[in-house]
């Protein structure tokens, strides 16, 4: 089985020690490939190819439109490479093909958006108040830009990193999760086939605890640059501030999906489904908390039940299903601790709460679709992160009541809001402490738009101007178009 390396200074490393790590398919736990597992020596080369490629210059100094341009032939690259990426990502996430392809379709807009981007901020000129002046603001790159991503959006999630920073002129050192590396091994092939120049773009493989924790900690990164849990996106903010790195900071979210009794309820109750359930609910911004109206609330929920228990589960290669299995057999077991906790909390479950009995689907990390009602925000399973198929259910009867509920979470990162009223839309969703509101929709992303979170839910923008202005240090010039001497000590 060959052997997925690491890319450093434009070269494939070939590793002192064969240390490998067994890639695992979720749905039947074959092993699809085997990685080099870095180690501290070899992403301190990484950072210090980086480092070199960033201070000589070359790449920063490059004008905009021609890295805009070197963007643009990656995300050729990526539409040339779709499938073979698109199967990468299924295989090694066990998401559907259906959400691999259209995850592939975003990644080469994203790539293409920064490269349009690229060259459009040329500074700006600022009236100086100070006579015989002039005065310009510019924005430059921020240096050696690490780069950590999970494994739930692979590839998607370092899109988001990789394209903005590589067009403000940054060198960069990425970490994908050691769980799901193929596609951004790919990904690094095609940024090297598109000239990339050397030391510019660098690709490290291995744990969190040791690659990870090396590029918060060294000193020669400007920038960390994190998308993943809570806990880990803490230890990375403190790990970043011995040197003041920059940080940007993607995390988990518990996000509210809160439907009104005036909403057209057939739409409502389709997308809560996919609000909940979309990849097996391991989306940071899953609708996991339902927030029904009272009037509405048991009918809603028992035809959601019904629903529910239609989600087909299974190989993500086939057409018809809906939904694959968890990442791992470490990731479901902390689902079903999850659903033991809200059984304990008094939660009713109405259904899923177990491993799907079906034969062929024992070998893969399967849990059913979950749903528990009679919940309320002082339960652990409303307000921790499960990151699994387990919705809960609560309900009010005011609007007040409904925007006090969705607000009551560390977490801000996305809520949606279902109703006909639009004035009342809109009441709520400036009420909503979140990053992104949806009204009558749930889970739109794009390049436009910038994503991220609010409270406990992250630091900074990924995506749109801001996701590029995250990776650039602000310079203000000013120049003194009359110099003489001023004779303060004289
Ligand atoms: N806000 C967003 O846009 C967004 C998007 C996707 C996922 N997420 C979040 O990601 C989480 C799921 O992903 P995960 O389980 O891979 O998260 P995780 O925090 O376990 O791991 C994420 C990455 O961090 C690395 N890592 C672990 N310990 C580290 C350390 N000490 N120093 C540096 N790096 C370290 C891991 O190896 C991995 O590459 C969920 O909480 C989800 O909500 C957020
Ligand atoms: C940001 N998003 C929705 C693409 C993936 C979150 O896990």
């Amino acid at each position: 089985m060959n052997v997925k390396r690491m890319f450093i200074n434009g070269e494939w490393i070939q590793p002192q020690t064969e240390q490998t790590r067994d890639i695992i398919n979720p749905f039947n736990q074959e092993v699809i490939a085997k990685a080099t597992e870095g180690n501290q020596t070899i992403v301190r080369e990484a950072i210090q190819a980086a480092r070199i490629a960033f201070d000589t210059g070359d790449w920063r100094n490059t004008p905009a439109s021609e890295r805009g341009k070197l963007l643009s032939k990656v995300a050729s690259l990526i539409e040339r490479d779709k499938e073979e990426l698109a199967e990468l990502e299924t295989l090694d996430t066990g998401k559907t093909i259906v959400e691999s392809r259209a995850d592939m379709d975003d990644i080469a807009e994203v790539f293409r958006y920064y490269a349009g981007l690229a060259d459009k901020d040329g500074g700006e000129i600022i009236d100086s108040p100070i006579p015989h002046s002039a005065s310009k603001v510019v924005r430059e790159p921020v240096g050696v830009c690490a780069q950590v991503t999970p494994w739930n959006y692979p590839l998607l999630q370092a899109s988001w990193k990789i394209a903005p920073a590589l067009a403000a002129g940054n060198t960069v050192v990425i970490k994908p999760s050691e769980i799901t590396p193929l596609t951004t091994v790919k990904v690094t092939e095609l940024i090297e086939e598109a000239g990339i120049p050397n030391g510019v773009f660098n690709l490290v493989l291995g744990s969190g605890e040791t690659v990870g924790q090396e590029l918060a900690d060294n000193h020669q990164v400007d920038l960390i640059s994190f998308t993943g849990g809570i806990h880990t996106g803490k230890k990375i903010m403190k790990s970043a501030a011995d040197t003041m790195k920059n940080i940007a900071l993607e995390l988990g979210g518990k996000n509210p999906n809160i439907v009104f009794a005036d909403a057209d309820l057939e739409t409502a109750l389709d997308q809560a489904l996919n609000a909940a359930y979309f990849h097996a609910g391991q989306v940071c911004s899953a609708g996991a908390r339902l927030i029904l109206e009272d009037k509405i609330h048991d009918q809603f929920v028992s035809e959601l039940v019904e629903r529910v228990k239609n989600i087909k589960l299974g190989n993500g290669f086939d057409e018809i299903t809906q939904s694959g299995p968890m990442i791992s057999a470490e990731h479901r077991r902390k689902v079903e601790g999850y659903v033991e906790l809200g059984k304990q909390e008094g939660a009713t479950l109405r259904t899923g709460g177990k491993r799907p009995d079906s034969p062929e689907l024992q070998n893969g990390f399967f849990y059913e679709p979950t749903i528990f009602t009679d919940c309320t925000t002082d339960m652990r399973i409303v307000q921790e992160e499960v990151f699994g198929p387990v919705l809960t259910v609560e309900r009010f009867t005011t609007k007040e009541e409904a925007i006090q509920l969705a607000n009551d979470s560390i977490y801000g990162l996305a809520g949606g809001i279902w109703t006909e009223d639009t004035l009342k839309a809109n009441q709520v969703a400036a009420e909503l402490r979140m990053g992104t509101v949806w009204i009558n929709d749930f889970h739109p992303y794009f390049a436009q738009a910038p994503w991220g979170g609010y409270k406990q839910s992250g630091i900074g923008r990924e995506l749109g101007k801001s996701g590029l202005e995250e990776y650039t240090e602000v310079k203000h010039i000013f120049q003194n178009t009359k110099p003489e001497p001023i004779n303060w000590f004289n």
